[in-house]
């Protein structure tokens, strides 16, 4: 169901919404398109409450919320239900930081930013209706690859579509400033969802001085408590290429004023599995002086992420044909 009040379609348009659609869903979902249609939130103002959800399976925790499979009674549309009580919330005193996740994020439209399709409260508890990302947090699939690490095809793709997502968001005066793999998700079709805007600043052309994010991913500029822009994305999304090649960040360390040491100097080994592409994106996001670094679109059209992106494509379609060859045996 498109639970916000955007452009919406009609009956008319179901043709062409359905023109993707395997054959062998088309019952099914045209049926729920259709009643989403008829449903008194389509196109209008609409309280919606718990009610209009039942709550199914746990899908995981995080430290202020439970994530739930929820299912909007009328439509049958699945959604990701993240509920929070309001008392651990105040206790943990991150009131304001829920409230500015839920203002930000509701504003984000992106495909590789997760979504926020609508949010409601009761006396104890904020529910977050999200778009469900089947695959769950992209740390896990991190951990559990061989040597914890991505190969360069999948790193490219996943690095393409954060970079995108970036941008977006920088388009629209955004910055994340809280980039890591246990923020991000990953969908059933291995594309990415940006999550977790609980640390993003709305930064109409203003620098800022704020400390925030993880310390391995911190960005120079943090470190020295200077004033920093939305440069310090990519940074992080340095960071995070280098953790999705190698299995850890480049400056990872036992104590913290060791990894502020290692990134004031800029202290980074490049194993020798790693390709001159791939360093070369790596270094030119790793760069001290933040106007020298390279721009979100300089990333998005970098020939390795290029490469990757396609080799990565086919390489999800020799998967596909493989299974199929062994349903038919
Ligand atoms: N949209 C979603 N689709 C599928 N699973 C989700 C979704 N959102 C969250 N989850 C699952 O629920 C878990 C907890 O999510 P949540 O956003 O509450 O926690 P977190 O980001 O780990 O924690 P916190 O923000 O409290 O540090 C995630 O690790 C993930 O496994």
């Amino acid at each position: 169901m498109t639970l916000l009040r955007t452009k919406h379609a009609n009956r008319n348009h179901l043709p062409a919404l359905m023109s993707k659609v395997p054959e062998e869903h088309h019952e099914p979902i045209k049926n729920m398109c259709l009643k989403m249609m008829s449903h008194d939130a389509y196109g209008q103002p609409y309280e919606w409450s718990s009610r209009d959800f039942e709550m199914g399976a746990h899908l995981g925790r995080g430290k202020f919320g439970r994530v739930y499979l929820a299912r909007e009674r009328y439509s049958h549309y699945l959604v990701a239900m993240k509920v929070m009580f309001k008392e651990e919330l105040r206790k943990g005193n991150v009131q304001r930081q829920v409230l500015r996740e839920i203002e930000i994020q509701s504003r984000l439209k992106h495909p590789h930013i997760l979504r926020l399709l609508t949010w409601f409260h009761d006396e104890s508890r904020i529910y977050l209706a999200l778009e469900i990302a089947s695959e769950g947090e992209l740390f896990k699939h991190l951990r559990s690859a061989p040597n914890h690490r991505f190969d360069e095809p999948r790193s490219a793709k996943y690095t393409y579509q954060v970079a995108n997502a970036l941008n977006y968001c920088h388009l629209n005066n955004v910055i994340h400033r809280d980039l890591k793999p246990e923020n991000i998700l990953l969908t059933g079709t291995d594309d990415l969802k940006l999550a977790d805007f609980g640390w993003s600043a709305h930064t109409p052309n203003n620098k800022r001085r704020t400390l925030c994010g993880t310390l391995d991913y911190l960005p120079p500029e943090m470190v020295d408590g200077t004033s920093y822009d939305d440069t310090i994305d990519q940074w992080c999304l340095g960071i995070l290429c280098y953790e999705f090649l190698v299995g850890c960040p480049p400056f990872e360390s036992n104590s913290s004023e060791s990894t502020y040491e290692k990134i004031r100097r800029l202290e980074i080994h490049y194993p020798s599995h790693l390709s001159k592409g791939s360093k070369e994106l790596i270094a030119g996001l790793l760069r001290k002086d933040s106007k020298g670094r390279l721009t979100l679109v300089d990333v998005m059209t970098h020939p390795w992420v290029k490469e990757g992106m396609t080799e990565r494509d086919a390489q999800l379609r020799r998967n596909e044909r493989g299974k199929e060859n062994k349903a038919k045996n």
